[in-house]
């Protein structure tokens, strides 16, 4: 998938967030927006995923040559961040179940191959709920890595995750980001580290106007 961003600007009530962003996403690469707190990484990711509006300029969405309407984005995308939930009443095979019937895996994995693969196989029926915030990181993370999609999106990747955690989801996104167009929120460097692009959400910050 390719994006092109054009003359993007967000604001919160008076507040511009950034202004004046063009930019353009292709397919196949991997990029980092950089920022400190609050720069609007979260902000630029939730408008890419269509969860979020922005307040000027266009995004346009293009897979192969056909363009993508923008409340049809959602079908070709995965999206992992801290403030999205998990279906806490579900058990683990049940959040899977539930999962799948709205976005297939990659490599023809079966639902048990993919708990195997995040290394949750003593917990697939142990209730979400139940599970630590490590483990609600990965699986979050597993079901995005491994749903197909062509538009990974993954903020702050590594929230709750120890090094064993850190280095899982330094594998799993080698083994899936090939041919995909991946863009991670970030600003801690082993989440980022494998993108060849970085974008600096702060080039796109407003100046305070001087009265
Ligand atoms: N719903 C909202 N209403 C008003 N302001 C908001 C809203 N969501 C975010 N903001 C503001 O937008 C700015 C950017 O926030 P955002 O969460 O995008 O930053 P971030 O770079 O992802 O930060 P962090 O690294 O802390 O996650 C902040 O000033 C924040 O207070």
């Amino acid at each position: 998938m390719q994006i092109n961003l054009s003359n993007l600007g967000k604001r919160y009530n008076y507040e511009w967030i950034f202004r004046n962003l063009t930019y353009t996403f292709e397919s196949g690469t991997s990029y980092a927006i950089l920022g400190h707190n609050g720069s609007g990484k979260s902000t630029l990711l939730t408008i890419i995923a269509g969860h979020n509006l922005h307040s000027e300029g266009d995004i346009t969405y293009t897979l192969g040559s056909k363009t993508v309407a923008s409340d049809e984005a959602y079908r070709h995308l995965s999206l992992t961040a801290p403030y999205l939930e998990l279906v806490e009443e579900f058990t683990l095979l049940e959040m899977l179940d539930f999962h799948t019937r709205f976005k297939q895996l990659r490599h023809n994995l079966t639902n048990l191959e993919l708990i195997e693969r995040m290394g949750l196989q003593r917990s697939k029926n142990k209730f979400v709920k139940d599970f630590s915030s490590g483990m609600k990181q990965r699986l979050k993370l597993g079901l995005a890595l491994y749903s197909d999609t062509q538009l990974l999106l993954l903020d702050e990747p590594t929230t709750n995750l120890d090094q064993e955690g850190v280095a899982w989801y330094q594998e799993h996104v080698e083994l899936n980001k090939q041919g995909r167009l991946v863009i991670v929120g970030s600003n801690i460097h082993h989440e980022y580290a494998f993108c060849e692009q970085q974008l600096r959400i702060s080039d796109y910050h407003v100046a305070p106007r001087v009265r």
